[in-house]
Formats: structure tokens, C-alpha cells, sequence
């Protein structure tokens, strides 16, 4: 499946028992000796009767994260399809918490992701010994980069994103700044690495480079982060139309605790079955 060119494995662990090795998530998502997916996506059963599935999302690298926007949309089209569920609007609980996956009548997909986190506690973000600007309601953050100082804002929708404002997404050095910003030191959990041109006030081109996954041709809550920041920088105004790679997505955000509401495509590509080696 893929949301706007983000790729994933989908696999329903509800009706079959899965437990696999690191090794076995990085034999799947491997483009060339797998099957390919910058994540894949667990569908489990949930133990709490107010919510309706667990989600569980691992990366092309093989580690388990906390979020993933673009897949959320993906496993309700597929629990959808799989008549797993008749509901339409879902609760659906990662390891960063609840969110709230919505099948709308045009087929699009809009998924309540919860409220950005600032803290730089909670990112996590280790900003010891730096000096932030304040920028309307936003702290931008010089983080130092491969001989440059990069103006970096710093969120998390359940996992980390740093998000620089680019003149150009077509120049930006995304494939050398961008593994250098994920593997920063001052980001214990690594960190997804955001680049943001903006076009108008409702209107931004993203390109990301993902934690664990390398550059992406979406990143939902990537593009959650992005116009966050933007927003809060003064810079944007909701809803924020995010040109990607892969597809458009549409984000909308009243600020401070208000959720970031996601929209945006799923697609099936095929299905099938595998069998891993042990
Ligand atoms: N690489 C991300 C997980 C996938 C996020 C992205 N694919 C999305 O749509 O949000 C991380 O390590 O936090």
C-alpha cells in the first residue's frame, strides 16, 4: 500500500500470530531481497474495548517507532477492505498514543493525530548549551551541520521531526544534510529531518528524510511537523495544502494543544503471502 508514494507492508496480525526478529522486518522491507516498504504496519487486535485496533509500525531499518501518519491511513483502507471493521471513524492506539482515523465519503482519509508536542524533553532534544530565537511562537533552534548552522524547528507528533525552511526543496542538500540531521548527537531517538519551502500562506513543497527509512516521497506526520512550525513561526495559516513527491496532502491545525488533522490518500497496491526465512 502507499499513502501519497510512502510505502508500506500491511500485514493483519489479528487473524494470524506475528513475532518477528529485526532481521525479518529489514528481509521485508528490503527493496531487493524482500518484498520493499519504507514501513511496514502491524494490524493488532486492542485490549481496550474503547479502542478499536493496535497499531504498531516499524521502519525500513527494522526498529519499532511511534507514529506514522501516512500509514494510519493506509490501515484504515485496509481494515476497511478486509471487513475487519463497518466503521468508518476509528480510535486506534500506537506506542505514542491514540489516534482517530476517519474513511470519508470522497475515499480520502483524514486521521486526528493528536496535539505537536515542544518540550524538548519530550522530543527527545538535548538543546544544552544552544541559544534559541524565538520566532512568533515558535524557538528555532541553530543546530550545526556538516560545516553550516542550520535554523531547525523541533516537534514531535509522537515521533521527533526537525524542520528547516528552504529556499528551494529541488536544491536542498536533502541526501547529505538530511542523514547528518537524523544522526545528530543532540537527538537520542534519531530524528526525521524536514525540509519546507514555502509557496504561500496555505501552501508549502516538502521533501523529508525519515528516521530509519531514508528520504521518503511522503511523510505524514512529517507534514503534520512542517506546517506546524510554519504556523507557528507566523508563517502559514491553516489548512496548509503540502505539495510532496508522491501526492498532495492537506493539514489543518488551530494551535497550541489542538489536534493536527491529517488528510490525504491510500492506495492498495497488491497482496500476497511470504515466507520468511527464520
Ligand atoms: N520514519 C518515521 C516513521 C514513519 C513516519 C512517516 N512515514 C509518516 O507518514 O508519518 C520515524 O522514524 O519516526
Amino acid at each position: 500500500m502507499h499513502g501519497a508514494g510512502n510505502d508500506f507492508i500491511v500485514i493483519d496480525a489479528v487473524n494470524q500470530h506475528i513475532d518477528l526478529s529485526t532481521a525479518q522486518w529489514k528481509y521485508l522491507a528490503d527493496r531487493r531481497f524482500g518484498i520493499g516498504a519504507d514501513q511496514i504496519l502491524v494490524v493488532e487486535q486492542s485490549d481496550d474495548a474503547d479502542i478499536d485496533f493496535r497499531y504498531r509500525i516499524f521502519n525500513a531499518d527494522g526498529g519499532e517507532v511511534e507514529q506514522c501518519g501516512n500509514g494510519a491511513r493506509a490501515f484504515v483502507r485496509f481494515v476497511t477492505d478486509k471487513k475487519m471493521t463497518h466503521k468508518t471513524a476509528l480510535k486506534v492506539s500506537t506506542m505514542s498514543g491514540v489516534i482517530a482515523p476517519r474513511l470519508e465519503a470522497d475515499g480520502s482519509i483524514t486521521v486526528d493525530m493528536g496535539a505537536p508536542v515542544f518540550a524538548s524533553s519530550l522530543i527527545p532534544f538535548d538543546p544544552q548549551g544552544l541559544h534559541a530565537t524565538t520566532v512568533a511562537n515558535d524557538q528555532v533552534w541553530p543546530l550545526h551541520i556538516r560545516g553550516h548552522t542550520i535554523a531547525m524547528s523541533v516537534v514531535s507528533m509522537g515521533n521527533p521531526h526537525a524542520v528547516q525552511i528552504v529556499d528551494s526543496v529541488e536544491s536542498a542538500d536533502v541526501l547529505l544534510d538530511g542523514p547528518a540531521i537524523e544522526n545528530h548527537v543532540r537527538f537520542p531517538k534519531r530524528v526525521n529531518a524536514g525540509f519546507m519551502q514555502i509557496i504561500d500562506r496555505h501552501a508549502i513543497v516538502l521533501r523529508v528524510y525519515e528516521r530509519g527509512a531514508g528520504e521518503t516521497l511522503a511523510c505524514g506526520t512529517g507534514a503534520c511537523a512542517a506546517a506546524v512550525a510554519g504556523i507557528r513561526r507566523g508563517l502559514l495559516d491553516s489548512p496548509v495544502q503540502v505539495t510532496t513527491r508522491g501526492g498532495q496532502l492537506s493539514i489543518a491545525w488551530q494551535g497550541d494543544a489542538s489536534p493536527v488533522m491529517l488528510t490525504g490518500p491510500a492506495v492498495t497496491v497488491f497482496e500476497g503471502e511470504i515466507v520468511l526465512p527464520d
